[in-house]
């Protein structure tokens, strides 16, 4: 019969060992009560080593960073149109993890177009937070060309921002103002989080205006012929950019475990024009 080391067993030679007893005469002690030598050595040895290894680790592992409360539709009903502020809006596709929903006609075809013909004589070579410096940068993973509207610049902006606000239950002045891009043929936006890296040192800096993002609204302001997808690499998810439509996505901690890295699968032909808004936890200024 082959001798197993039972977890009474280990519990013995960890209490020898503790009391002081030499390995020796823990094996000579065991080979007293019947046990092979071979085997008793065995064990004194696999048990002893993975209590010096517990010893070593700490107990506590370091904590995540906290939970945030964050923007979500009400979906509780499973309603396929949700109506905000008398606009019907289609709830296309909804995951848990990471929390996306795309929407179906969040905007109409004529709210795209003012707000591309807005942007467009604004556009610049897309710029990212640089959050080494919390200044801003042009980034070569992304090769869009963007601006940044304030909040609620025009009657218009005010009114899709209410809208917003509504279909993800967050204050419109928790946002940051919408954002365009404008992808040409060839362009693209690299996978990425949208929320501040709390190891950077500019970190801190950027959330004095109103904390950390939790949540992102991408709103495809026109149909690309082919390609320009929003991708979230971590789950093979891919979202057709169709004008009017748009993903959401949120993030309770800034932490890759939130599985909302994603990006702007470069466009093959046409252009690709989108309005993102960012909601951040608290009033941004
Ligand atoms: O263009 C897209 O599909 C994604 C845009 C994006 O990730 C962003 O604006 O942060
Ligand atoms: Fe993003």
């Amino acid at each position: 019969m082959s001798q197993q080391i039972t977890p009474e067993l280990r519990q013995w030679i960890i209490d020898q060992a503790r009391a002081g007893h030499r390995p020796e005469a823990v094996v000579a002690a065991m080979r007293a009560s019947g046990w092979d030598e071979a085997v008793a050595l065995d064990a004194l040895e696999t048990t002893l080593q993975g209590f010096m290894d517990s010893l070593q680790k700490p107990a506590v592992q370091p904590a995540p960073p906290a939970l945030s409360a964050v923007p979500e539709p009400d979906l509780r009903q499973q309603p396929s149109i949700v109506a905000v502020g008398g606009h019907e809006v289609k709830v296309l596709m909804a995951m848990h993890s990471p929390r996306v929903v795309v929407f179906g006609g969040l905007l109409s075809e004529d709210e795209c177009d003012q707000l591309v013909e807005l942007a467009r004589p604004r556009l610049a070579r897309s710029e990212t937070v640089d959050t080494t410096t919390g200044g801003s940068e042009v980034n070569a993973a992304r090769t869009s060309s963007g601006m940044f509207f304030s909040r609620c610049e025009t009657a218009l902006h005010q009114r899709i921002e209410e809208r917003i606000g509504a279909l993800v239950n967050w204050p419109v002045d928790h946002g940051e103002g919408l954002q365009i891009l404008r992808y040409g043929p060839g362009a693209e936006y690299r996978p990425h989080h949208d929320y501040f890296d709390p190891a950077q040192p500019g970190t801190p800096a950027i959330l004095q205006r109103g904390g950390q993002r939790v949540g992102t609204l991408v709103m495809y302001l026109n149909t690309p012929e082919q390609g320009g997808a929003t991708i979230f690499p971590d789950v093979g998810l891919e979202v057709a950019p169709i004008k009017g439509n748009a993903v959401f996505f949120s993030y309770a901690r800034p932490h890759p475990d939130t599985r909302t890295l994603h990006g702007g699968a470069p466009v093959i032909t046409g252009e690709k024009w989108v309005a993102t808004k960012w909601l951040r936890q608290r009033v941004f200024v």
